[in-house]
């Protein structure tokens, strides 16, 4: 880091920036009698993030005098349930007199000028993940539970209620209780006594109870900040609605496979589920294989198969690398070199087209490098009510540019160009929830239709300038690559994602924009926001 970098000057990081603003309101939460609703809690977190109670005393004690302040480093880092992300940065050459310590939480935009402490802090906290990730290998927890989904909700979760990371996973630890898919008559107990924050969370949309006590850092610059008052919950019974019925329904989907949860949100309208789902039909699949009523078997002899014996690490070696022949330092000269179509983490080349992932036929496991789409998705989201485009789907958590999402599903059904019914096509909104299989061959037989059977993805919307796209992927599903070759469609973020924000496709990407006004059929399409 060098010392420009770190140099922060006093107009950069002001005071009042790190600090949040006095209010009496904030100094005093009156303890509740009864349970708070929804926009209380709301309030009463935000004023917890932002208690002002001893950043008062701060000032008092004048800890931030006039100077420049350096970054010694970021900490750790956070999104509470709000969507705010903030940094814990340590400061160099200054502490605080009353307990010596010297980290202030401060909003992203305001760390200018410390790309290094960022780069640093990056590169610490994916070491902290493979660290925790062995802790819990530790635990007895079979891995792929944690691999796929299980723990990984429940740490994000953890992180996007502003808990940090420092919780310690043992066998014999508490379950939160949102990961209890029953969704009854749920008895949240908290404990007076308890000595630290309490969130209860029946909030921002968060359709499930969630009760957890703790000591946690500060979220204010202020260590020593606590919630005014701790609220008493004694208990709570869940009124059955068609959104919880329907959320127990994609849990329990979910949690059998091992993805991640989807929650259904909504904070615009009173519409409990969206209005294209018939609650008593619709079936959620998250991974698939695509829902058919007639006998339908692939051809597991389409794919080449490996017996790589080094965990197919080598692309040269293995043989269902055939079909990539690029060089990734120039895709206009293709070298005959083989590369994997995702790199060591799991994340997609963007340069490359479809994939054909290991399989049936190979010798490796889930764990496998070249299996990436066909794993349980990792990423919760939450499927939202927009004022605008009807129901959307958004990310709780960062995503990283290249990060594979998870796979269409629905029923398989014959594609317009084939045999599709042709009036069942003109009716209103025939293809609304409709994707045709026809990544290599146009004149294609079949289509996905998510209408009455499909998962997350069947709520993404169209954007001109989208943040995700979609690639054609083999591993099962499969008879040949002609017309009757039935590929997965996977999703994958096409840059970086920041928490709470909607992901979109763009529904037609080989067509040319509209010359002027809209650039496409949706008015809302987010290019001309
Ligand atoms: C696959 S669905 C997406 C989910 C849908 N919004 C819902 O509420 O179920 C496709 C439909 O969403 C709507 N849609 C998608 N993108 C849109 C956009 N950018 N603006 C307005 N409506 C959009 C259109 O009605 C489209 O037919």
């Amino acid at each position: 880091m060098t010392a420009k970098s770190k140099k922060r000057k006093r107009n950069e990081i002001k005071q009042e920036d790190v600090q949040p603003k006095s209010t009496s309101k904030n100094a005093k939460v009156k303890k509740k009698k009864k349970n708070p609703n929804s926009a209380e809690m709301v309030e009463l977190y935000k004023m917890y993030l932002e208690s002002s109670a001893e950043e008062s005393e701060l000032s008092e004690d004048a800890e931030w005098e006039e100077g420049d302040y350096e970054v010694d480093k970021i900490v750790d880092d956070s999104v509470d349930m709000c969507g705010n992300h903030r940094f814990q940065v340590a400061w160099k050459n200054w502490s605080r007199k009353s307990d010596g310590t010297n980290t202030t939480w401060v909003k992203p935009e305001q760390l200018t000028n410390a790309d290094e402490a960022l780069a640093e802090w990056k590169i610490e906290k994916k070491r902290r993940i493979i660290e925790r990730r062995k802790r819990y290998e530790q635990t007895g927890y079979p891995l792929s539970l944690f691999a796929h989904g299980c723990f990984t909700r429940f740490n994000t979760t953890l992180e996007e209620l502003g808990f940090g990371e420092d919780q310690e996973l043992t066998p014999d630890m508490e379950f939160p209780s949102y990961l209890d898919t029953t969704q009854s008559n749920r008895i949240n107990k908290v404990e007076e006594t308890e000595p630290a924050a309490i969130v209860h969370t029946q909030i921002m949309g968060i359709d499930s109870n969630y009760s957890k006590t703790r000591e946690r850092p500060s979220m204010s610059p202020s260590a020593s900040v606590r919630p005014a008052k701790r609220l008493k919950i004694e208990k709570e019974s869940v009124v059955e609605t068609d959104r919880t019925v329907l959320q127990a329904a994609w849990d329990s989907a979910t949690d059998q496979v091992g993805a991640a949860r989807v929650v259904l949100v909504n904070e615009v309208d009173e519409e409990l589920i969206p209005q294209s789902i018939n609650l008593a039909t619709f079936q959620y699949l998250e991974l698939g294989p695509y829902r058919y009523e007639g006998d339908l078997s692939s051809d597991i002899n389409f794919f080449a198969g490996c017996t790589c014996d080094d965990g197919c690490l080598d692309p040269q070696k293995c043989p269902c690398q055939d079909e990539h022949l690029i060089d990734l330092t120039d895709e206009t000269k293709p070298t005959g070199d083989r590369v994997f179509a995702y790199d060591k983490n799991g994340k997609y080349r963007l340069d490359r087209g479809s994939v054909i992932e290991c399989n049936a036929k190979c010798q490796c496991d889930l764990t496998c490098p070249n299996r990436v789409a066909q794993r349980p998705r990792d990423v919760p989201l939450e499927v939202f009510k927009t004022p605008d485009r009807g129901w959307a789907v958004r990310t709780t958590t960062f995503i990283e540019e290249g990060k594979v999402l998870g796979v269409f599903t629905g029923d398989l059904v014959p594609s317009s160009a084939g045999k599709r019914d042709k009036q069942k096509m003109k009716e209103k909104g025939a293809d609304e929830f409709l994707f045709e299989l026809d990544w290599l061959n146009q004149a294609h037989g079949w289509a996905v239709d998510a209408k009455n059977c499909g998962n997350w993805s069947r709520f993404i919307n169209h954007s001109c300038l989208p943040n995700v796209k979609v690639y054609a992927v083999f591993y099962d599903s499969v008879i040949d690559a002609g017309e009757d070759c039935r590929h997965r469609l996977g999703f994958v973020a096409t840059r970086d994602i920041e928490p709470r924000t909607e992901l979109m496709i763009n529904y037609t990407p080989h067509s040319k924009p509209a010359a002027s006004g809209k650039c496409c059929k949706y008015g809302n399409c987010i290019r001309f926001k």
